[in-house]
Order: structure tokens, then sequence, then C-alpha cells
């Protein structure tokens, strides 16, 4: 998988993207295409092993199925180290969609076979809007919480809802739609979930630099 590493003046991290399963290809373009324009002194590394995880100081989850996720994470021996290492507040963690799903404390369906990272102090709600043909794009201005992300093409995909905030006093909305369900959250100073994939945002990196700016460098 490709990587980058281009000198600034911030020293080296690493960001991890699990590659167990799912659309963790387009998070690593994003990424790297970040890397890219801006200089950042950062790697990125696909993630299947507990050796490459140990050289993360961030991982971002993506979309895709959380019960195939789960499912190959416990057959491949990485459920355990995966657990440590979201649960170390060191480390910069970001579920996007079955993410959000796979790191939150409490699933409200769907949740037979799937044994979730218990991270994220949410109750979240799989395929909240429906099947695949009730996915869409909607236009987002998240500019309240990351400062020049307004008409951003959020993409979601047979996704998920927070129905439940477990503890207020640590995580945080973002961003609800305006049906009042939320789609974004925070949780302390380095858990980011979100509902919708800024991945498939064709062309459209400002979601992943505002994570990295916010989660990894900490500008
Ligand atoms: N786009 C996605 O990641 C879909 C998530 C999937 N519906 C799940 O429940 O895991």
């Amino acid at each position: 998988m490709t990587t980058s590493n281009t000198q600034g003046p911030q020293s080296s991290k690493t960001i991890g993207v699990l590659a167990l399963q799912g659309a963790f290809i387009e998070h690593i373009q994003h990424l790297n295409r970040c890397i890219e324009q801006n200089s950042y002194n950062l790697k990125v590394i696909a993630v299947r092993t507990a050796e490459e995880l140990n050289q993360c100081d961030a991982l971002v989850i993506p979309g895709g199925e959380s019960t195939s996720m789960s499912l190959i994470a416990q057959r491949t021996g990485m459920y355990q180290p995966l657990y440590e290492f979201v649960h170390n507040p060191s480390k910069a963690i970001w579920g996007t969609c079955a993410g959000l799903i796979y790191i939150s404390k409490e699933v409200s369906n769907e949740k037979d076979l799937l044994k979730p990272l218990e991270l994220l102090e949410v109750k979240v709600k799989r395929n909240a809007f429906g099947r695949q043909a009730q996915s869409f794009i909607k236009d987002c201005d998240f500019s309240s919480f990351a400062p020049g992300v307004h008409d951003f093409p959020a993409v979601f995909i047979r996704a998920p809802v927070i129905e439940e905030i477990l503890d207020p006093k640590h995580v945080k909305p973002l961003y609800s739609l305006d049906n009042g369900l939320i789609v974004a959250a925070v949780q302390n100073e380095n858990i980011l979930a979100t509902s919708f994939h800024p991945e498939l945002a064709e062309d459209d990196i400002r979601f992943h630099d505002w994570f990295i700016k916010r989660f990894v460098i900490k500008q």
C-alpha cells in the first residue's frame, strides 16, 4: 500500500487505516493527498497486523460492514490489539460509518456476531435510514466545528446514527441533520465519529485535513 513521508516542522507521526474490510483505500488516498498538498511530516499505512498497529499514532476505521470487520478482527487475533490501541488516550481515533459502529459502546439493532470495541460512549442504530436504496449525499456545513468545511458533500451509505449519548460529559455532538439525528460526534480530545464517508467525497479532502490538524498534529 502506498505511503507518504514528507519533511516538515513537526515530529513524524504515522496514521494507520484499518484495512481488514471496507473503504480503507479511499481514506489512504485522501490522507496522502493532504500530506502531499501541505507537506505534513506524516506517514499513512494500511493496518492488518498488531505490528503495523504498533507503528501508529492515529487510526482511521473505515466504512464497510461492521459485522464483517468485527468477525475478521476476531478471527485474525486483532480484536484485543485494536481494543487496547483505541482505549489508549494518547492515540487519535476516527470511525466512519461502520467504523463508528465498531468503536461504539452499544449497538441497538442487528448486533448478532458484532463485538464492538466499546470506546465511544454512545448507543448507535445501524442502517438508520433504511437500505442501500435510501443512501444519499447531503451538502453539509461543518464549519461550526471544522473551519472552512462548508458545502461539504457528505455521503451516507446504509448509515448509522447516534441514538443516545451515554456520557454527555465526555461526548459532544458535532452535527445533526434537519431531523435531529446525530451523525457526527467527538469524545474527549482524541476520538471522532462520523456516520458519513468523507473519503468518498471526490476531490474534497477538507474533512481529512481538518482531522489531521485537529487530532493528529494538533495545530
Ligand atoms: N457504509 C457503511 O459503512 C455501512 C455500515 C453498515 N450498514 C453496518 O451496519 O456496518
